[in-house]
């Protein structure tokens, strides 16, 4: 450990009230390293969080106030957690980077994600509003990026979408063993990835007993798949088609991804490709054969489970991974890319088994 880990991390937090600062507060109470300085919300602004969440009774934590609060250039904190939503991250990033000098910030929105602020406009249906910051963003896929992490001022959180769908495709790309023009992508959430506001088609009446694809075609986590895979391609084109469903659980996420295997690579050669490059990897794993990945087997947990599947047509494989949506897809891996930037065991406070069944 380094001489950092000797001291309190300073942490501040925007939006805890909603699901992913709740879950970053959540597994913070428990970190040996960290220390809640300040959290604030919008509409719970003014409250205590155990009023907000009353799962996180008994602990020592500072009552929710509202972001125009804090003097950016005179508060004491390490770092902030950006857990607000896309669209409204972009221009309080820039506020801090700038009239603070030292404080560094993980972003869990989108907002910092696509290098392509043109490409970010095209998705997100307004302009970037802080193209000049952008440069600076590294995107905190822990497993591809850990060394730019530890040294970052700016960590744009994956989505959870592209966590689980790259950590279960880009040991197969950057290998060259599967044709990256030929990928899909079936993807199924639990309605916590929606957040917390109140939405109509997030009514129990509406998501219970069912399932349904949303944002067919369209939906902007195709543009950050294909971002990184494009980076591990070798200049190869790179195509992926991604469907989204909503299930009626709270929790999970699961990848479902259909590949065509190239010059004449088998399963067992893509298992082989996975074990080497997942082999020190403390929070991804693969299934035994015959094993297949659930959302149960990781639920409340930073890990990600990969599955590996020879298809009944030839040449094509299929490849499932799972994770948290909460915790691997959002909060866990911010705190894995905090745990980087401060030079302590990226295993620190995230070692809780998953909570089965
Ligand atoms: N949920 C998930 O699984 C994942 C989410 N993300 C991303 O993380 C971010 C947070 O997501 P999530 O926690 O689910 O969202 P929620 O909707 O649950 O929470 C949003 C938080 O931001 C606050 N907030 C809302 N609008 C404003 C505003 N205009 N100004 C200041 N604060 C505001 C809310 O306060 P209040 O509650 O008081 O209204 C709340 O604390 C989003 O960008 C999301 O896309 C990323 C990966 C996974
Ligand atoms: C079930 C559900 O609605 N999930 C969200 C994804 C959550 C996420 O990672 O979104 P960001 O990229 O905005 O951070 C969605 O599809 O919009």
């Amino acid at each position: 450990m380094s001489e950092n880990a000797e001291k309190k991390i300073r942490i501040g937090i925007l939006g805890a009230s909603g699901y992913t600062g709740g879950d970053l507060v959540r597994l913070l109470v428990r970190h040996p390293f960290a220390e809640i300085a300040f959290m604030t919300a919008d509409r719970h602004a003014g409250k205590s969080m155990d009023t907000v969440f009353p799962h996180l009774f008994g602990q020592e934590l500072p009552p929710l106030i509202s972001v125009d609060e804090i003097e950016w250039g005179l508060v004491d904190v390490d770092v902030v957690f950006c857990c607000l939503p896309h669209g409204t991250t972009q221009e309080i990033v820039r506020q801090i980077l700038t009239e603070n000098e030292t404080i560094r910030v993980i972003d869990l929105s989108a907002d910092f994600r696509l290098d392509d602020t043109d490409v970010y406009a095209e998705w997100y249906g307004h302009e970037h509003y802080a193209t000049d910051i952008q440069p600076m963003a590294v995107y905190g896929l822990p497993e591809y990026y850990r060394e730019r992490v530890a040294k970052s001022r700016l960590v744009a959180n994956p989505g959870c979408y592209p966590t689980a769908a790259l950590l279960g495709l880009l040991p197969l790309v950057e290998q060259g063993l599967i044709d990256t023009t030929d990928v899909i992508i079936d993807a199924k959430s639990g309605v916590t990835g929606a957040g917390r506001g109140l939405k109509e088609n997030l009514l129990f009446g509406e998501v219970a007993e069912g399932i349904h694809p949303y944002s067919v075609a369209s939906h902007r986590h195709a543009p950050e798949i294909e971002q990184e895979i494009a980076k591990h391609a070798h200049g190869a084109e790179t195509h992926v088609n991604f469907t989204p469903h909503l299930m009626p659980m709270n929790r999970g996420e699961l990848c479902t991804c259909y590949v065509r295997m190239t010059g004449g690579a088998t399963v067992a050669d893509l298992r082989r490709t996975f074990e080497a490059r997942f082999a020190g990897e403390p929070f991804v794993s693969i299934v035994p054969e015959g094993v297949t990945p659930a959302t149960r087997h990781v639920r409340g947990s930073n890990y990600c489970l990969v599955g590996l599947y020879q298809d009944r047509i030839p040449n094509r494989a299929i490849v499932v991974a799972v994770i948290d949506n909460l915790v691997k897809g959002s909060s866990g891996e911010a705190i894995q890319n905090m745990n980087l930037m401060f030079g302590l065991s990226e295993l620190t406070g995230l070692e809780q088994a998953p909570l089965f069944p």
